[in-house]
């Protein structure tokens, strides 16, 4: 089995996910809580209260976690297309799979970082909706002191279930975006470039782009369940399960709620991931 595709990912991974992580967390905060305005007033409240390391709150955890979740991710997908079409990643340019075994490839990856994300993703949500200011003298401590004692508390307080709070609503969200995902960025890179060749890095980092969005467009819905799910249990428990907080959510917001974090999703997808692709591609192409 190729292991590069797994460390290529890891890299790849992580170099986007800094860029992303500001994004992210007026994200999480737009999503679950109501004392921000829209996406200006929240970095302005963000900034004001907590200065700009408010905006890397939860962070040390996910840039550990990527390491698992983006290798396996490229690494799965790229160990699949090539039990599936038997090409190697060298070869895809001269024998394109198809769209369909992209497809295939991009789910199975999706749904096993899917199941590896889980738990860090909560701890990195349950971390970026700590709203306290960076340690004043005098103010009360926050809740979770960090990402170890975040992980210590969930498990002591809500069972070691409680880990996984949310994981089905992620793995949903995931498994068929991620395919859509490797379509797009297949998908372009092909309309892009002549026959045979290796796409260009303005193609790559456009089809790069344009991939994260339409797979953030698509997941939205699910990601607002997801994150929601995720805060249940640390408040009273709100939701009986994924149904009844979709359900309950359109009820007492309206249907809009489940684009909540759209207009952010898409803008910081574009950069993560046209970074992700282009320094996939160009480690890839350096050990090959
Ligand atoms: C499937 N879904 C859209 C949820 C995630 C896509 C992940 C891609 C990249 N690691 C990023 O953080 O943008």
């Amino acid at each position: 089995m190729p292991v590069e595709e797994f460390v290529a990912g890891w890299i790849s991974g992580a170099l986007g996910l800094v860029l992303g992580h500001p994004f992210d967390t007026v994200k999480v905060r737009l999503q679950t809580q109501t004392m921000y305005h829209g996406i200006i007033d929240c970095m302005v409240k963000i900034y004001r209260h907590e200065s700009l390391l408010g905006f890397f709150k939860g962070m040390s955890f996910p840039i550990a976690s990527i390491a698992v979740v983006n290798s396996v991710l490229f690494g799965v997908y790229s160990n699949t297309l090539l039990m599936l079409t038997a090409t190697s990643h060298q070869d895809r340019r001269a024998q394109p799979p198809s769209y369909v075994h992209i497809f295939m490839a991009g789910c199975t990856g999706g749904f096993l970082q899917a199941c590896c994300l889980a738990p860090f993703d909560l701890i990195k949500v349950r971390l970026q909706n700590q709203t306290e200011p960076r340690a004043k003298p005098g103010s009360p401590p926050p809740r979770y002191r960090g990402p170890v004692h975040c992980a210590a508390s969930i498990f002591r307080e809500e069972g070691p279930r409680g880990l996984f709070r949310g994981a089905w609503a992620l793995m949903l969200r995931d498994t068929p975006t991620l395919g859509i995902y490797f379509i797009t960025y297949e998908g372009l890179c092909r309309q892009c470039t002549p026959g045979g060749q290796t796409p260009s890095s303005a193609t790559v980092l456009v089809a790069g782009g344009f991939a994260g969005i339409a797979s953030w467009a698509t997941a939205t819905p699910l990601d607002v369940v997801k994150s929601r799910m995720q805060m249940d249990g640390l408040r009273r428990r709100a939701y009986q399960g994924m149904l009844d907080c979709i359900v309950s959510s359109v009820r007492q917001e309206g249907p809009g709620v489940l684009f909540r974090g759209l207009t952010i999703n898409s803008a910081r997808a574009f950069p993560v991931n046209a970074v992700t692709f282009l320094s996939y591609e160009y480690l890839l192409r350096f050990w090959g």
